[in-house]
């Protein structure tokens, strides 16, 4: 995408895709709590095998819009199509099918302080592929670790863990489905610069060695730049403008400079 595109939050962007296959398309995506609007018709594509970033002040909707993917709020209104899964239409036999293929990084990561690394990794292996054969798990599970650069803490506890390396495994876990899609929610948050950037670094291997397509929600300016192929703005409920990290800098928005300035 060479020019910023001023979303018009009804016209379907086809024109501007240069034939890119979709692996989300998300359309006239509404979601009220009360009498609050979050989404607004939220439009949205990601695009197969890229790392789409989504920037947004907090509280405007980013984990909301997220959370309608993967089923766990049902929106109001508008279509999300994920791998050619009608999300909000679907039941909870075909939502699991999907989970298979969408890998959910949480902000906090979401490991189970009671179990080891080993156990926390077999945990969606056995639940969701009903795998069970020692040799093949535990194959899965050095290899998933490998790939983030842990496969010495298998037999630690969460609570042995630094905060970087909790991350670390809550990736691995994600990973170990082999996902088409990851979806990281706030992947830097609480996190130093040197292992935010290690995270940042973690998040565009796995595109390269898995072909992922991701969707990166983050307020992290460096983690927007160092994994981000194309950035879009969640402001008042709606994708307000599109770009690279250096057009999106550049933008001419009082709310967008603020996010870049602040
Ligand atoms: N289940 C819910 N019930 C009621 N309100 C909710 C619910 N989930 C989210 N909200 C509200 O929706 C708004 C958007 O929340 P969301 O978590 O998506 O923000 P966000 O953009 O991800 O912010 P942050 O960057 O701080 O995580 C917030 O005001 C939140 O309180």
């Amino acid at each position: 995408m060479n020019a910023i595109v001023e979303h018009s939050q009804t016209k379907k962007r086809v024109a501007a895709d240069n034939g890119r296959e979709s692996v989300v398309t998300i359309r006239d995506l509404e979601k009220s709590f009360g009498d609050r609007d979050i989404l607004k018709k939220v439009n949205l594509d990601l695009f197969k095998g890229e790392n789409l970033v989504i920037i947004g002040k907090s509280g405007t909707g980013k984990s909301v819009l997220i959370k309608c993917m993967v089923g766990l709020i049902k929106p109001d209104a508008g279509h999300i199509n994920i791998l050619g899964y009608d999300v909000p239409y679907l039941n909870e036999a075909e939502l699991n099918e999907l989970r298979l293929q969408v890998g959910f990084s949480f902000q906090g990561s979401a490991l189970y302080d009671s179990m080891t690394v080993r156990e926390n990794l077999e945990f969606p292996l056995k639940r969701n592929m009903k795998l069970f054969d020692r040799n093949k798990l535990n194959d899965l599970i050095i290899e998933a670790l490998e790939d983030v650069g842990l496969a010495h803490a298998v037999d630690q506890f969460p609570s042995e863990l630094s905060g970087g390396m909790k991350k670390r495994i809550g990736i691995a876990r994600t990973l170990i489905l082999k996902p088409k899609i990851m979806l990281y929610d706030e992947p830097t948050a609480g996190l130093d610069p040197i292992t935010s950037r290690e995270i940042n670094e973690l998040i565009n291997s796995v595109r390269e060695k898995y072909h992922t397509s991701s969707i990166i929600i983050t307020h992290d300016l460096t983690c927007a730049k160092q994994t981000g192929d194309r950035l879009v703005a969640l402001f008042n409920g709606q994708i307000q403008v599109e770009g690279s990290f250096k057009e999106m800098s550049q933008v001419d928005d009082p709310e967008i400079k603020a996010f870049f300035n602040y």
